[in-house]
């Protein structure tokens, strides 16, 4: 069956069928656009018109949009590790062909990610009057970030707003059409249970208060000429909402990538060398996590020496079960930076569950993106890993659903 879009003016699709009156209406309407009956199978959208409210029911897309939420405060690294999991998937991620400048989608061939900052109810001026932050859950409308995410999902395009960040203006809707995968991206994907509920693999990017600071320096005052005291006053302010709101998340998520100061240097407050973690949930549907040399076994490594070159501080890794927020997880953790990204492949080697279609895919990734932050240490790492994992998922939940086994051959 094809998809119906169903929210411009238009005849509709034959897969779709249509009454008038009803208090029914689809609900992720409501909030933007009417639309009222002028035939039987045609549909104006307008305030003005004085026919009835459409009741429009769409048969879903053949092939349902597989979701996955990435949650982060801003300036940790989202946009990042989208463009590394897009790569994953080959073809060039851009913002929607002919529409707003300053729309913050991507779409590539097998992924659209939208940012959930477009779900903000209340633009800057709102915000600034009613004085909340854009993390406060009343600065954002939840009800109709479920009802777009779950449309997509069964097939169905909608008509998502876009929240201007030049501006701070809420701009006129731009359409998306369901992708093969959905990525939504921002302060809340796991906040409303509605839309966690709707996510196949969840991914929270755990960035420590110490290195937050680190990265908004390098990039607020080194590249768009901010002061510290107004970058300091920025975290700030952000910090209440941000441990009450987005922080929370953590708990829901498939796997955390937490960053945290190195060990490998006492009292180290540069920020520059950094200790990560991959925290992944056991039991996680499509989702087997990595591990170092021996599954389920704890395990700390020093790869330096003849096969992995190291400067000081050294590279250090660590393997082993844990428990989080009551979970059993595994977690790899690397702590210092490689300075060969080539020599990787060593590294790799000794990496099992990596969802990788040939010997060397994470190495040969994270070369081919050696300029993205977080390439020489476990950053870019664990987040190529984890854009491999979302690879696997998606072709195991569509080979579920045309019940042919999956083709990749796994490392
Ligand atoms: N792994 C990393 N290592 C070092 N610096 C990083 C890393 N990831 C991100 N940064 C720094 O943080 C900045 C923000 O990264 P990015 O744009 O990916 O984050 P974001 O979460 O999408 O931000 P925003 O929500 O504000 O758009 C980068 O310009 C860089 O300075
Ligand atoms: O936390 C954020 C997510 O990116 C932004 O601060 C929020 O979206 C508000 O944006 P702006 O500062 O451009 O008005």
């Amino acid at each position: 069956m094809a998809v119906c879009t169903v929210y411009t003016a238009q005849t509709l699709n034959t897969n779709c069928s249509i009454s008038a009156p009803s208090k029914t209406h689809l609900s992720f309407h409501q909030k933007q656009l009417v639309f009222y009956t002028t035939s039987k199978k045609s549909c104006k959208r307008g305030s003005n018109y004085s026919g009835s409210p459409c009741v429009i029911t769409c048969a879903a897309g053949d092939s349902q949009t597989v979701v996955i939420g990435l949650a982060a405060d801003s300036g940790c690294g989202k946009s990042t590790f989208m463009r590394r999991l897009t790569s994953v998937f080959g073809g060039k991620a851009e913002p929607p062909k002919g529409g707003n400048p300053d729309s913050n989608t991507l779409i590539s061939d097998t992924t659209t990610v939208i940012c959930l900052d477009d779900y903000h109810s209340l633009d800057r001026t709102g915000r600034k009057e009613k004085g909340v932050t854009a993390l406060d859950p009343r600065a954002n409308d939840f009800d109709l970030m479920y009802e777009q995410v779950k449309a997509i999902k069964e097939g169905i395009a909608v008509e998502k707003p876009i929240y201007n960040h030049v501006t701070g203006l809420l701009d006129p809707p731009e359409l998306i059409k369901p992708p093969k995968i959905l990525v939504i991206e921002g302060l809340h994907p796991m906040f409303d249970p509605r839309v966690r509920d709707l996510l196949d693999f969840s991914i929270y990017l755990d960035i420590s208060n110490e290195v937050k600071f680190a990265w908004k320096i390098q990039r607020d005052m080194a590249e768009r000429g901010h002061s510290l005291e107004s970058i300091k006053a920025s975290i700030e302010a952000r910090k209440p909402d941000f441990d009450a709101y987005i922080d929370p998340q953590k708990q829901y998520a498939d796997a955390v990538i937490e960053v945290l100061p190195t060990q490998l240097i006492p009292d180290d407050n540069e920020g520059n060398i950094l200790r990560v973690k991959l925290i992944q949930k056991e039991g996680v549907k499509y989702f087997s996590p990595v591990y170092l040399f021996d599954e389920g076994s704890t395990i700390s490594w020093i790869p330096c020496g003849r096969k992995l070159t190291c400067s000081y501080p050294g590279i250090k890794f660590f393997y082993g079960p844990d428990a989080y927020f009551g979970h059993e997880v595994s977690v790899v953790e690397m702590d210092g930076q490689f300075d060969r990204l080539d020599e990787l492949i060593y590294v790799e080697s000794h990496l099992s569950s990596l969802s990788s279609k040939f010997y060397g895919e994470v190495t040969q990734q994270m070369l081919k993106h050696a300029d993205f932050p977080g390439s020489n240490n476990g950053t870019g790492l664990f987040q190529t890993i984890i854009g491999l994992k979302i690879r696997d998922l998606f072709e195991q939940i569509v080979a579920s659903k045309s019940g042919t086994p999956v083709g990749a051959a796994k490392a």
